[in-house]
């Protein structure tokens, strides 16, 4: 026991600590420890979290941000490794000369006041730890526990046990520190070539792990299974094997149970008895075997041990499940190592999901950079990845090293891979691309969890509102890009994109959505729209198919058509059945509603010019018929459907010679294809001022040709701007302040949108 772990049992004599950077998980558990073992703790951090809240109450004198006062009076500071020398905390304390020390030197004089149990290796010692942990404490031998997440069946990552001998601590490899233990028992999982930040080669690994062993008074319990701890630990007097076979302690009569795992525990031979896992994986099935070896040695009953595995609920973060429903598991790994990606993706497919779909944040430059075909290798596995871009964790960019190098490894290894930059909005991509009965890990040590939080929110609202209606009266779809759905093809994603096929299914989803103060919007065609790039938060209903679609003559000789269905095609069955009046409608690229909504007109007639009757959803979730006297219209607005849903309309013309409407429709035609442009557009952006018309004032201020981007004023119709193919919303809205700009300072006449531009600017869903 060195000198401060002496002054830190010396309890008449508590120590004033102040630990820099008090909200990181590791540097927490610290200060758990710390106010357990009864000395005087306070903590600084640029940050407060629910975490430095809860810690407050348990006597944790906190403050942020980091200030010189805040370790004053201090007898020791620790300071955690993401702390910059500069720190004020840290520089008054060396101007001080106040006792320094890292995290790892602080929990080694701990884990020294006890007789230590170090959890090592380069994958699963949260896991393990946590089943060491729990494993005793069932057994009741009342360890101390020092573990790097938050573990359900714990309670907290940390926890000082006033009666116990035993200290459990999970020991980081990363930086070396390792070293700094002198346990009573030391568990050795794997060794594997990772931190190649921090060391040359696998072999400089090895070393510290060496030191370890050396330093370890008790039993060594290694993974037979591993070639780097085998080559490690094997052969050591004090060494304890575990494995698949050929080990002291074996796994063997393995079942894959939905989830779970079910496995025999032999040692040296005999039969132990049974252990069924609740967390899925062979690779936590040896996490759980070296925790009952561990635990037998120690002398706690195999019973006790075995059933403690049973209620194991597993870390936050590792294969930690977030939504699960018939139609999709969403599923959380901290996996950020090549091999323990294997090991998830390997757990995932015994789930037997129609297709494992990844979204995954690289972490840190160098390991992207070192590993980059070891990951491409084993994601390539997935049937879908995403990638976002590398969480950098307190790393400096390398050039050329970013998500896009994991794509193209993945690819180049033949998988699917798509590199999707921005976290905070890679949960529409991935998102949307999900089908029922898909698999999603989000995957990394970073904060790409965040992402699949968000999916299962609104994977909820989606599955809540399908229960609604019988099947197949509503298709819901998460994160619809609107540039899939606007004739401009520019737009972000729709929150929620309904298409209801019946009126019985748009009454519920509009009744759901106003219930929960979900925004609610109907589409029809979206050829008078401009979405910003940020999407439209809320539900979006697109009416589509079933009694929306149908467009027929009914015994009165009027054309009956529902919302979904095109004027264009309107305009053909009237003249199918010799009724003229309805060939303007032939080039309006719009639906029924939102030609009723916008009272759409051309060649001087109007939508409300021919309109009997609208058939629509009243505010108070009745469907409702109107006579067109009931419906007050205007030009390009129709107030009343504001607030109301178009669902069908009845129109009437006049009966008349085939000659005589053909002739009208080749008219209307020829003259639209003579003064409109062909390409991409919303139709005209600016309503005509009375002055003159919009396109006429364009074109005299010169302005036909000019662009922002991909889109451009049209050269055929100054009132059109086109989308030369991928546009964004931001270039056609840049575009259409420059032309308004032109109009009032050389004309004094203030244009208004035509079109409806609606959504916001950045995802903020
Ligand atoms: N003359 C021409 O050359 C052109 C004319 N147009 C006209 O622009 C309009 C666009 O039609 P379309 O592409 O289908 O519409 P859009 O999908 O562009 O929708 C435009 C707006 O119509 C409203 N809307 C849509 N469907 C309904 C409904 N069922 N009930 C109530 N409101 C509804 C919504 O208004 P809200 O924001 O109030 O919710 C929506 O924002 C039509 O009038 C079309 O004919 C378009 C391009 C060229
Ligand atoms: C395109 C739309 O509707 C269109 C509809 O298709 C057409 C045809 O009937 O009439 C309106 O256009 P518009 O007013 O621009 O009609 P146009 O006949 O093309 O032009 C009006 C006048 O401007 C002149 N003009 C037009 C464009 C141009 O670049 N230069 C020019 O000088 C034309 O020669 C004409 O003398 C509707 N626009 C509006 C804002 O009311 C739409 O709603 O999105």
């Amino acid at each position: 026991m060195n000198e401060l772990s002496q002054r830190l049992t010396d309890l008449s004599r508590p120590l004033r600590i102040h630990l820099v950077g008090v909200a990181g998980s590791g540097m927490s558990g610290l200060a758990l420890l710390l106010m357990g073992m009864g000395h005087r703790v306070s903590g600084s951090d640029k940050v407060t979290s629910a975490e430095t809240e809860r810690m407050q109450g348990l006597g944790l004198r906190f403050s942020s941000p980091h200030t010189a006062d805040a370790v004053d009076g201090a007898d020791v500071v620790v300071y955690s490794s993401a702390i910059r020398p500069e720190n004020p905390a840290l520089a008054a304390a060396r101007a001080n000369g106040i006792r320094m020390m890292r995290r790892a030197e602080c929990l080694a004089a701990i884990l020294h006041t006890r007789k230590g149990i170090i959890v090592s290796g380069t994958h699963g010692k949260t896991t393990t730890s946590a089943m060491v942990a729990h494993g005793l404490r069932e057994a009741g031998l009342n360890p101390s526990h020092y573990v790097g997440a938050e573990i359900p069946v714990l309670g907290q990552n940390a926890r000082w046990s006033e009666h116990g001998e035993w200290m459990v601590a999970e020991g980081d490899e990363s930086d070396g520190t390792l070293a700094l233990y002198h346990p009573a028992c030391a568990i050795v999982l794997n060794i594997e070539a990772e931190h190649l930040d921090h060391y040359r080669d696998i072999d400089e690994i090895k070393e510290v792990f060496r030191t370890l062993i050396a330093q370890t008074t008790g039993p060594i319990v290694f993974c037979a299974e591993d070639e780097g701890a085998k080559d490690v630990c094997g052969g050591h007097p004090e060494a304890i094997s575990y494995g698949w076979s050929d080990a002291d302690y074996v796994a063997g009569e393995i079942r894959e149970l939905r989830g779970a795992t079910a496995f025999s525990v032999f040692r040296k031979g005999e039969k132990l008895g049974e252990v069924e896992l609740a967390i899925p994986g062979r690779h936590n099935v040896l996490n759980a075997l070296a925790a009952i070896a561990t635990c037998d040695r120690l002398g706690a009953d195999f019973l006790l041990v075995s059933r403690a595995l049973n209620s194991f609920a597993g870390a936050k973060r590792r294969f930690e499940t977030k939504y699960l429903s018939k139609r999709l598991r969403i599923v959380d790994d901290y996996g950020h190592h090549p091999t323990e990606i294997a090991a998830t993706l390997q757990t995932a497919r015994q789930l037997k999901p129609e297709r494992v779909v990844v979204l995954f944040q690289p972490h840190r430059f160098t390991r992207t950079q070192a590993l980059a075909e070891d990951f491409g290798e084993v994601l390539a596995k997935a049937d879908e990845v995403f990638v976002c871009d590398v969480y950098p964790a307190s790393e400096r960019p390398i050039p050329g090293v970013s998500g896009q190098t994991v794509v193209d490894a993945v690819n180049r290894h033949g998988g699917t891979a798509v590199s999707v930059p921005n976290l905070a909005a890679a949960h529409h991509r991935v998102g949307n691309a999900l089908d029922p009965g898909d698999l999603l890990i989000t995957l990394g040590a970073g904060n790409v969890h965040e992402a699949g939080t968000r999916i299962a929110r609104d994977q909820k609202v989606v599955e809540e509102m399908l229960q609604l209606v019988t099947d197949g009266a509503m298709t819901v779809r998460l994160y619809e890009p609107m540039r899939r759905h606007t004739t401009m093809l520019v737009g972000g994603p729709a929150q929620f994109w309904i298409e209801p096929h019946t009126f019985e299914a748009f009454a519920e989803a509009v009744a759901y959505c106003r219930e929960r103060g979900i925004a609610v919007r109907v589409v029809g065609r979206g050829s008078n729209l401009l979405v910003r790039d940020g999407g439209i938060r809320g539900a979006v209903i697109h009416p589509k198919g079933g009694e929306f679609n149908d467009c027929h003559v009914d015994e009165e000789g009027h054309v009956v058509a529902g919302a979904g269905v095109r004027l264009k095609k309107v305009a053909s069955v009237a003249e199918a059945a010799g009724i003229g009046g309805f060939e303007w409608m032939e080039g309006i690229p719009g639906n029924v509603g939102g030609a009723l909504r916008m009272n759409a007109g051309a060649m001087g007639v109007e939508t409300f010019d021919q309109v009997v009757s609208v058939t629509l959803l009243g505010e108070d979730g009745e469907i409702v018929t109107r006579s067109r006297d009931e419906v007050e219209s205007f030009y390009r607005n129709v107030p009343e459907l504001r607030r109301n849903f178009a669902l069908k309309a009845v129109f009437s013309g006049e009966p008349d010679t085939a000659e005589n409407i053909r002739q009208r429709w080749d008219d209307s035609r020829a003259k639209r294809r003579a003064t409109q442009p062909v390409a991409a557009s919303a139709g005209c952006i600016f309503k005509n001022p009375e002055a003159v018309p919009a396109g006429m004032l364009v074109d005299e201020l010169g302005m036909k040709g000019t662009g922002e981007g991909p889109a451009e004023v049209s050269a055929e119709h100054g009132n059109f701007i086109v989308n030369r193919g991928g546009a964004k919303a931001g270039d056609v809205l840049g575009l259409i302040e420059r032309i308004r700009g032109q109009a009032r300072m050389k004309r004094n006449i203030e244009l208004e949108t035509e079109v409806k531009i609606i959504g916001e600017d950045e995802p903020t869903f």
